[in-house]
């Protein structure tokens, strides 16, 4: 068997709680809420980002209530780090968006280079608009792109390197039900 290593233990153990699983599932109510009432006739392309996406996309889609076709992309900046660098496309978008509205969901809204990209890719692909939800706006003054618009926000967090709810603690806890900040990070 291949050992846990202790640090992994120890994060989830001495982590501060910042949002509950309750908490969590009331923000994934709220943010269903506004886009059955804004996309409901739009028959969108919802693009889960994967990895950190694959949560919280499960739990948002059985909430929506109109038509819609889900697909997914794999890019990532941190690759299991608590930094980021250069994003890497490890599985490019596939699904022809060309004309389409485009409903893109990602865990976290952090520095913002990951989200930028994508949107970008998606626009020069000829979708006729692309929206963004994201469970967890990260709040800081570290926004490459601070006038993107991000439609559908469940929740705000502090500047701290948090997990849970799809998003890693260096390739662990993504599993976790609420949302945790590291401790002294
Ligand atoms: O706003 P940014 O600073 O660009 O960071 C946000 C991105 O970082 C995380 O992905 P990550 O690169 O960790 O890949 P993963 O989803 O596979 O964990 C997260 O899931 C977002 O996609
Ligand atoms: N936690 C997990 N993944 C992330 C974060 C974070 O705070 N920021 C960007 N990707």
């Amino acid at each position: 068997m291949h050992p846990v290593p202790n640090e992994i233990t120890q994060v989830y153990a001495q982590a501060d709680e910042l949002y509950s699983a309750a908490d969590v599932s009331a923000a994934i109510d709220r943010m269903a809420e506004a886009i059955n009432s804004t996309m409901g006739d739009r028959n969108p392309v919802v693009y889960s980002v994967m990895n950190g996406a694959l949560v919280l996309t499960g739990h948002l889609v059985t909430r929506l209530t109109f038509p819609l076709e889900i697909s997914y992309l794999h890019a990532t900046r941190y690759r299991n780090e608590t930094h980021g660098s250069s994003l890497d496309w490890r599985a490019f978008p596939m699904q022809d968006v060309k004309d389409r509205s485009v409903l893109i969901v990602d865990d976290i809204y952090d520095e913002g280079g990951t989200l930028a990209a994508i949107v970008d890719h998606c626009h020069a692909a000829g979708a006729e608009e692309v929206r963004v939800a994201v469970l967890i706006n990260k709040i800081h003054d570290r926004k490459v792109r601070p006038d993107m618009a991000i439609d559908y926000i469940g929740l705000e967090c502090v500047d701290r390197y948090v997990f849970g709810f799809g998003m890693d603690y260096k390739g662990y806890w993504r599993n976790a039900p609420g949302i945790y900040a590291v401790k002294g990070m």
